[in-house]
């Protein structure tokens, strides 16, 4: 994938499993970010192809596929529950932004139905801006969750959070993996976090280096690993930190 002469990404060869939990670390510019919007259709690569169950991804982004960023992606002028029927009325009729009859009935109640499920109903009147942060990524989640996505796309949505409240986010967002059989691709830079939550690891990192044409090369995934999923007993200690995973990352 390059922009311009820019190579961002090079020889990404994956396959991942549907159900999987893919957390993705690298060095800060080395194109975690790119490489979701290529799995959402934001990109297209330059070379190569991506397939979703055999089939070449749909060009533009489909409601099977959901994504949340670290800044809250919320509308501040409408409520919560609001900013919620706006998604689904727009997913539902492009045309008009409007639903009618049973169709508005069914949104309303997939509306009430995720606000449960995210923990947001006491909340449905409020307006963002009296939300705390993570009840903010909360709302942002539900509104990727309304779509139903197959695949959920993660771009750092915990990184601006204080970590008391990134470990309830953990718990929350491990209970709708599991619930909603979601394929799961987030960005972190909490290596920690890519440990704990993940059934696998991708490492991006850019291994070879022209100083001649320093956009010559780009990232490419150095580790791919398996995570255990025993996470109760998962030992914190044992774990590569991300300076020995990312060897070409300068040390600060
Ligand atoms: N639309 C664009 N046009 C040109 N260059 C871009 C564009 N988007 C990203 N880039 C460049 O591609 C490279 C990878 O960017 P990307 O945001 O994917 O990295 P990242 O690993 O997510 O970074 P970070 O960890 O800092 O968020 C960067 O050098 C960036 O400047």
């Amino acid at each position: 994938m390059s922009y311009g002469p820019c190579l961002v990404l090079e020889r990404v060869n994956l396959e991942v499993e549907q159900g999987a939990f893919c957390t993705i670390v690298g060095a800060s510019g080395c194109g975690k970010s790119t490489f979701l919007r290529l799995l959402l259709s934001q990109e297209t690569p330059t070379r190569g192809t991506i397939e979703l169950n055999g089939t070449a991804l749909p060009p533009e982004p489909t409601p099977d596929r959901g994504i949340v960023f670290q800044r809250y992606s919320v509308f501040p002028h409408l409520c919560v529950e609001d900013n919620l029927i706006i998604v689904s009325e727009f997913e539902a009729s492009r045309w008009t932004g409007r639903l009618f009859g049973a169709e508005r009935k069914a949104a309303r109640e997939a509306v009430r139905d995720t606000l449960d499920r995210i923990g947001l109903t006491a909340a449905r009147h409020r307006y963002p801006a009296q939300l705390s942060g993570g009840m903010q990524q909360r709302l942002a989640i539900a509104q990727a969750l309304l779509k139903k996505p197959d695949i959920l796309l993660l771009d750092e949505p915990f990184g601006a959070l204080d970590p008391g409240i990134r470990a309830d986010m953990h718990e929350l967002l491990l209970g709708l993996w599991e619930e909603l059989s979601m394929t799961v691709f987030m960005v972190t830079h909490d290596i920690n976090e890519a440990f704990k939550l993940g059934t696998r690891m991708l490492v991006f990192d850019k291994l070879r280096h022209d100083p001649h044409a320093p956009e010559a090369f780009g990232a490419t995934v150095t580790y791919d690993l398996p995570l255990t999923s025993d996470r109760a007993n998962d030992q914190e200690s044992t774990r590569p930190s991300l300076d020995e995973l990312l060897p070409s990352r300068p040390n600060p």
